[in-house]
């Protein structure tokens, strides 16, 4: 059987593609976290589920829940959880700045559907991500990518939104790089406390963004309505 090391590794995690993810905002993975494939991890953690489901009382002979076994580990590997594979990274393609565009560019309401690590349950808001041209600049899209690619892992709140500064400010080759997310956590809105109005804000500013006109520019634009809503 399969036995998990219990010790990290610095390099292992760098040749796997993490390595433009500062110390502090590192997932806390484990060095053999890529010694077995996805349908390994999907045949073990549904044997975990059954586990669970079993001692929970329930009957997994029932028709409705004899494959839930298999959903919620094909669910974890390739979906909830997808982002903790590197091959799943997006690729960030960049172009030239050919135009001169000199100004900030801010992705808002990026949806973020994250899950929160201390309870496995849904974190769900809004990122806001800008950041400046220093002669590259990002397709669009791949910004809503990358926030995608760190929220499909279980996830801080903090650590997401340093995750997703760090990706763009290495796709960029720029400092210049800032993020906002909104986002409620069911752990505190369904159970425990049950505060189903809080959320939680968190906010990462690289460079020139933590400049005060710099920062206020970037949050007044978060502020502005947009003609189409
Ligand atoms: N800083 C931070 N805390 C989080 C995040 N997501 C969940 N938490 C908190 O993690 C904490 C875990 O605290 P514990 O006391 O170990 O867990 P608990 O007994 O279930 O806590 P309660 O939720 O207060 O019932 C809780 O206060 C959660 O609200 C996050 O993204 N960032
Ligand atoms: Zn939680």
């Amino acid at each position: 059987m399969f036995e998990f090391s219990s010790k990290m590794n610095d390099e292992r995690i760098e040749e796997i593609g993490e390595n433009h993810v500062g110390t502090s905002a590192k997932t806390p993975l484990r060095a053999d976290a890529f010694d077995i494939t996805d349908e390994e991890k999907i045949e073990r953690i549904q044997e975990s589920v059954k586990d669970i489901l079993t001692t929970l009382g329930l009957d997994l002979t029932d028709d409705s829940l004899q494959g839930t076994p298999k959903r919620v580990a094909k669910s974890f590997v390739n979906e909830l959880f997808m982002g903790l594979n590197p091959k799943n990274m997006p690729k960030a393609s960049t172009f030239d700045n050919n135009y001169n565009y000199g100004e900030m560019l801010v992705e808002r309401n990026i949806v973020v559907y994250s899950t929160c690590e201390h309870h496995l349950l849904p974190i769900i808001g809004r990122a806001h991500v800008a950041y400046i041209s220093d002669g590259k600049v990002i397709g669009l899209s791949k910004m809503n990518r990358i926030v995608e690619y760190f929220s499909k892992r279980p996830q801080v709140q903090e650590r997401l939104t340093m995750q997703v500064v760090q990706a763009m400010q290495e796709a960029l080759g720029v400092q210049d790089v800032a993020c906002v997310i909104d986002a409620k956590h069911l752990c505190v809105n369904s159970r425990g406390i049950k505060d189903i109005e809080s959320s939680t804000v968190t906010a990462e500013f690289g460079g020139k963004f933590k400049e005060k006109e710099t920062k206020r520019e970037f949050l007044e634009y978060l502020k502005m309505n947009t003609s189409f809503e």
